[in-house]
């Protein structure tokens, strides 16, 4: 059996000089074999379009009409209209009255000039963005997006690099699930039906998904829907862990968000099929293959790209191989995926160790790939820090950049927090005294300037380095200092902070759960943030921390090595840096940088002032991250697909 994007992926040499990745003839001629079917499809197609009369009839070319249903068999619309869960159907005809690109030639348009109200057009105003050289059409595909959902940093990359890329000019759309737990749904409460439903044909039947849509910030945010995304819990789990049919579900959203710019027509425009895809960790992961499997061998999607973002290496969508089936590709695609744990990893002597691997299958098949910073670009392809996908990862050197995250200022600036006491600017940071001393009384700790607080925030996850924290605490306890936790994950570290908070009741907080207002209220409130993560793909605790005046101590390792400069008392304009990266990740390591800080803090003030001003006046705004993003999907169109 063929097994594209293996093989071929692992001994790529350079996305510049490589051959590119063509379809076997074994498969070419399976996607031949069916030219009734594709004229039967073509033929519904043409009929359903005719039923749905003018009003809703796409406005783009003949082509681009046809496109959705040339995948054989999938994706037909359902011949009854659904239910919407909530909202009452508005139609395509009733989408928001702004229409953002009313009237504009998609194609042709300069769309920095594109302003779409009164409200947009102060944001852009006050950034001073600088326009994209070549505006695009971008479809970000993602579990998660601040401020929908959101459980840790990926939420906040998706939900503000895709607005920093929209205001510079390009077309931005974002597709993710329409979670319903009970306590989020209040957040989706602008997002309408658009009157667009498809039936997905996977894990062995015709699902049925629904599309939602609000226009905000100039984004188009895309919300599918389906009940698996309707249940009490976080996004991926609830307390008996992550759910079962969690491959099922993201398959959905990669299915849903590969014909949403074929089918939606958002401010009456559809996005169309040139496309620059940016698929985020393993969730999305299938897009690229079903780019390359399902739509290009049909004539859709050749004028798109994909650009796989790595957030964290650590969760890659792993699954038996039993379910490859359900995933409805082409047989001959197993291999994107194929995944087989070394013996060591097998359970007993008849597992065979034969998994797939979401994630992978993006490794081999996107034209792009980015980590979320420089240094871990690099981790990834060492046996360390690559999770098992270094080579591969090595083997795709050529097309693998690191870009560091920027931040949020609109959310994340102590001159406007909303969530914040008390307001502060680098000139003046008197406020952030008050914050402190708020912060204190808000966890009944003893109200003291002179007393250094130290913070974490952050999940409860090995990855977080909480064991190292752990370990460290007895001695910790033993200086003059206070220290607060907030988080929220394994149950195991969540008992040890509260039992923990009980036995040190003057100095530690450990606050268990997840609270937005409370994570930025830490960051304000404390002097220093604590980061012993194990590896840190970015890391954004540390750049909120630097832009509130709080001086980050990290383990030297991935974006937090890149991001946090060591302080130099005798550097060569005098003191430079922004806090400690210490190495090794160990307890004495870690204790004595923090000890080092909190010295720092009680008699060097003038030091700590300019450790803190100095973070403060860095620049971590998403416009140098999203000019760097333009120049790699700039590379990836200057390419053929690297599958086709
Ligand atoms: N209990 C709680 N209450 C409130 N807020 C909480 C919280 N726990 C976490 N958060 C918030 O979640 C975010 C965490 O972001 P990080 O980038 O530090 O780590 P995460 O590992 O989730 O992200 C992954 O993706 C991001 C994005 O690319 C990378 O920066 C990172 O290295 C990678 O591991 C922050 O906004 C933080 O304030
Ligand atoms: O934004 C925070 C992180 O969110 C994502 O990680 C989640 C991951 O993608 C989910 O699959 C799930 O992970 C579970 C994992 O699949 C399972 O095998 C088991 O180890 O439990 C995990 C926890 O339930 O939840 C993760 C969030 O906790 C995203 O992929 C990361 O980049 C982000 O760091």
């Amino acid at each position: 059996m063929a097994t594209p994007g293996v093989g071929a992926a692992c001994l790529a040499p350079s996305a510049a000089t490589a051959p590119r990745r063509r379809a076997d003839p074994a498969r070419a001629r399976a996607c031949h074999a069916r030219p009734r079917l594709l004229q039967l499809v073509r033929r519904r197609c043409v009929a359903e379009l005719s039923r749905e009369g003018p009003a809703s009839r796409p406005l783009h070319s003949p082509a681009q009409q046809l496109a959705p249903p040339l995948v054989p068999g999938l994706l037909a619309p359902p011949t009854q209209a659904p239910s919407p869960t909530t909202e009452p159907d508005a139609g395509v005809g009733d989408l928001e009255p702004e229409l953002h690109l009313e009237g504009i030639d998609e194609d042709s348009v300069d769309r920095t000039v594109v302003v779409v109200s009164e409200q947009d057009s102060e944001i852009m105003d006050a950034k001073e963005q600088t326009p994209a050289k070549v505006t695009r059409s971008i479809v970000f595909v993602t579990g998660e997006a601040a401020p929908y959902a959101k459980s840790g940093g990926l939420g906040d990359v998706c939900g503000s690099l895709p607005i920093a890329l929209a205001a510079r000019g390009h077309r931005v759309m974002v597709v993710m699930p329409r979670y319903l737990n009970g306590s989020s749904d209040k957040n989706y409460a602008k997002a309408f039906y658009t009157g667009k439903h498809i039936k997905i044909p996977c894990f062995g039947g015709s699902h049925e998904v629904t599309f939602f849509h609000e226009y905000r910030d100039s984004v188009d945010w895309v919300f599918v829907d389906h009940p698996s995304y309707h249940r009490p819990g976080s996004l991926y789990g609830d307390n008996f862990g992550a759910f079962g049919d969690n491959q099922f579900r993201y398959t959905l959203l990669c299915y849903a968000a590969c014909e949403a710019p074929l089918i939606l027509e958002l401010g009456g425009y559809i996005y169309g099929q040139s496309c620059m895809f940016v698929v985020n960790d393993w969730h999305a992961s299938l897009v690229p293959v079903l780019l390359a499997a399902k739509y290009r061998p049909y004539g859709v999607y050749r004028d798109s790209r994909s650009t796989l973002v790595i957030h964290n290496l650590a969760h890659q969508g792993v699954e038996p191989a039993s379910t490859y089936p359900d995933l409805g590709l082409p047989p001959e695609w197993y291999g994107a995926l194929e995944w087989v744990f070394p013996e060591w990893a097998r359970r007993h002597a008849l597992d065979k160790g034969e998994a797939v691997n979401f994630l992978k299958g993006a490794v081999v098949t996107a034209d792009r790939i980015v980590t979320v910073s420089q240094g871990y670009s690099w981790e990834v392809t060492t046996a360390e820090g690559g999770q098992g996908l270094n080579e591969l990862l090595s083997s795709r050197k050529s097309v693998l950049n690191g870009i560091v995250n920027g931040i949020d200022i609109n959310d994340w600036n102590p001159t406007t927090d909303k969530c914040l006491p008390y307001h502060y600017t680098v000139d003046d940071l008197s406020g952030k005294a008050k914050c402190k001393a708020e912060l204190q009384k808000e966890l009944g700790l003893p109200v003291r300037a002179d007393v250094p607080l130290i913070g974490f925030i952050g999940r409860l996850d090995y990855q977080k380095g909480i064991d190292l924290i752990k370990m460290a605490i007895p001695d910790l306890m033993r200086e003059d200092v206070q220290f607060v936790m907030l988080g929220s994950g394994d149950p195991a570290f969540e008992g040890w902070m509260r039992s923990t908070e009980s036995s040190y009741k003057d100095k530690f907080r450990g606050w268990v759960g997840f609270s937005v207002p409370v994570s930025h209220r830490i960051t304000a409130g404390c002097d220093i943030l604590l980061m012993p993560s194990r590896f840190e793909p970015c890391g954004l605790n540390q750049l909120y921390a630097m832009q509130y005046g709080t001086v980050p101590v990290v383990h030297g390792t991935g974006g937090l090595r890149d991001t946090v400069e060591t302080f130099n008392p005798f550097g060569e304009k005098g003191e430079e840096g922004t806090g400690w990266a210490f190495s090794p990740l160990t307890v004495e390591k870690m204790l004595w940088a923090l000890r080092t800080a909190m010295s720092t803090y009680r008699d060097h003030k003038p030091s700590w002032e300019g450790l803190m001003k100095r973070g403060m006046s860095k620049d971590h705004t998403w416009d140098h991250a999203a000019e760097q993003y333009e120049q790699i999907f700039e590379w990836a169109f200057v390419d053929q697909p690297y599958v086709m």
